[in-house]
């Protein structure tokens, strides 16, 4: 499905399917649209970016007709570029790639846009937000991660808070969502709301106690902590 920017700045919450069940993926999905998600976050990684291996552009394929929302691709892959295609194909609405998996970034978000989908990136915690200045108008979504990339369950790096504050500023009026990934609980969500972000993912809070009901009330927890 077509995905728009809302000026509004609606925070997005975005489940990480990393903390599903995997042998139940499409119930999982539909589960957690029922209750309440606006975005389903699949984690997509190469074990060379990063140390793990996941879910290829087949997988998401496959969990398209289960997903009504968005589905937001994060490519942990590097390099990216040769896969970019066969993500949209499978039906990806966001992809982002990290600033760090490949030489040209303006080329590449480029190249996101022209298969269809909103363009991503995605900056590690030791990576300045300088990095994107100069492609800004490329940009539809930044990604301040908020552990180093590679496994869910991870303690939220308060020092990238600084990052989403000057990353926030330089946005500006522009319509491009601030995403952080990464440790989002009902405590760290709302230092991050207050420094600007729009969307969250979280997969470990989400996914907590393994039951649908579970799932809505963790949701539903991390939106009343913003509130
Ligand atoms: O990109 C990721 C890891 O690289 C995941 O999206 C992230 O870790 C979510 O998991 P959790 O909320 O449990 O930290
Ligand atoms: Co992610």
């Amino acid at each position: 499905m077509p995905v728009e920017f809302d000026p509004a700045r609606d925070l997005k919450i975005a489940p990480s399917i990393l903390s599903a069940d995997f042998a139940r993926l499409g119930e999982e999905v539909r589960a957690i649209e029922e209750q309440g998600c606006d975005w389903v976050h699949i984690d997509v990684m190469d074990g060379h970016f990063v140390p793990n291996i996941t879910i290829g552009p087949d997988v998401v394929a496959a969990l398209r007709p289960h997903c009504k929302t968005v589905m937001d691709c994060h490519l942990m892959i590097s390099p990216a570029d040769p896969y970019l295609e066969a993500f949209a194909k499978a039906g990806a609405d966001i992809i982002t790639i990290h600033a760090e998996a490949g030489p040209h970034l303006d080329r590449s978000l480029q190249y996101i846009r022209s298969l269809g989908c909103k363009a991503g990136v995605a900056l590690n915690p030791s990576t300045p937000e300088s990095v994107i200045e100069y492609c800004l108008d490329k940009i539809d979504m930044v990604l301040v991660m908020t552990v180093n990339p590679g496994f869910g369950g991870q303690k939220f790096l308060h020092s990238q808070l600084p990052k989403m504050e000057r990353v926030r500023k330089m946005i500006g009026e522009r319509p491009i969502w601030l995403q952080i990934d990464g440790g989002v609980t009902p405590e760290t969500a709302p230092l991050a709301r207050a420094a600007g972000v729009d969307s969250m993912v979280a997969g470990s809070a989400v996914f907590k106690g393994g039951t649908p009901q579970h799932y809505g009330e963790n949701i539903a927890a991390i939106r009343k902590a913003c509130a």
